[in-house]
């Protein structure tokens, strides 16, 4: 496996008596795309914020690139890039005036930056919005001129809080092929977001974060066998039998349930679909359609807060 860029040990932060976060292991390796997720107040942002170094942990140790973000803060800060919520940009100055800005700040000479902003500006698409006022740019090219930053400062990590909240279709795709470009390139990057499929599109591994904890660490598929569902699901359309009785004691199936469209939802823990279509045309089905899919993380997350986090 490739190199450990990121590894928090036992991370904690109170407010006086409140927990913010109650104490989290995270190792994150080079060229993964890690999704944060879980309800509002479940500890992400304050997670985000020690791992930058923006506020102290209250126990607990973070190495990011081999440094200490509290005790090292200009180092991590020139490798590791953080594109907030609300990415703060001079409204009254231009996109690439705006780069060249944080270029002196982050110690680039002149002629340096001049070259790393046209390709950066280039690589998300906004040459030619590069000499308008950011005031005038719509939420999406906020966000594309704030992956340039991290581009042009040659970023090895990003942190990307809710990249993708308030953009409508198209821009949210834009984004997450820039985003995808970004990993193809090696950065690794984290993201928290509320959108599930916008996190399954994209991230390798997904953090689940329950009351400062970190409830689940690794891919949608072993989240769902996690829940004791398996990882795959075949959409099953039939007429004419039961489907559930034709199916108890099928070897691999895990559940059989009803789905909204008519179609029955059949989960198991291998590819049964040679097994469920001999069962079904022995028990004289119509089977009309049977399509398998990857278990989707919108379920298995809602499984996880209905059934799971609360007893975790
Ligand atoms: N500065 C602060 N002072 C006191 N409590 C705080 C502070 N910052 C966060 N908290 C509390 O810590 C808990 C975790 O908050 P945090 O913002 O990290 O959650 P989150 O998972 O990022 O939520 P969201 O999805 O809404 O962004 C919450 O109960 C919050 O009220």
């Amino acid at each position: 496996m490739s190199a450990v860029v990121l590894e928090a040990r036992g991370l904690a932060k109170r407010y006086g008596s409140q927990v913010a976060v109650a104490g989290i292991d995270l190792i994150v390796h080079e060229g993964e795309v890690i999704g944060l997720l879980g309800p509002n107040g479940a500890g992400k942002t304050t997670t985000i914020l020690m791992l930058l170094g923006l506020t102290e942990a209250s126990e607990g140790t973070v190495t990011i690139l081999g440094k200490d973000p509290l005790r090292q803060p200009l180092a991590v800060k020139r490798e590791v890039g953080y594109l907030p919520d609300a990415v703060g940009f001079y409204d009254n100055m231009t996109g690439r005036e705006n780069l060249a800005y944080t270029a002196r700040l982050a110690g680039l000479s002149r002629e340096q930056a001049k070259e790393r902003i046209a390709v950066a500006l280039e690589r998300v698409r906004l040459t030619e919005a590069a000499d308008r006022p950011v005031g005038t740019y719509s939420r999406g090219m906020r966000q594309r001129l704030g992956i340039a930053e991290l581009l042009m400062r040659d970023c090895k990590v990003a942190i990307l809080d809710e990249p993708t909240s308030g953009l409508d279709p198209q821009s949210t795709q834009e984004l997450l092929e820039l985003i995808l470009e970004l990993s193809r390139g090696g950065m690794t990057i984290l993201l928290s977001s509320h959108m599930l499929d916008v996190v399954q599109s994209i991230c390798t591994r997904i953090a689940l974060f329950n009351k400062g904890r970190i409830g689940f660490f690794g891919t949608v598929e072993e989240l769902a066998e996690r829940l004791g569902r398996g990882s795959y699901v075949i959409d099953v359309e039939v007429e004419g039998i039961d489907l559930p009785s034709v199916l108890s004691g099928a070897n691999g199936v895990t559940s059989v349930v009803a789905s909204e469209n008519g179609t029955w939802q059949v989960e198991a823990v291998n590819d049964v679909r040679a097994e469920l279509a001999c069962l079904i045309v022995q028990a004289g089905g119509n089977l009309k359609n049977m399509n398998l899919r990857r278990a989707r993380l919108d379920e298995a997350y809602n499984r996880y807060f209905r059934e799971y986090a609360n007893a975790a």
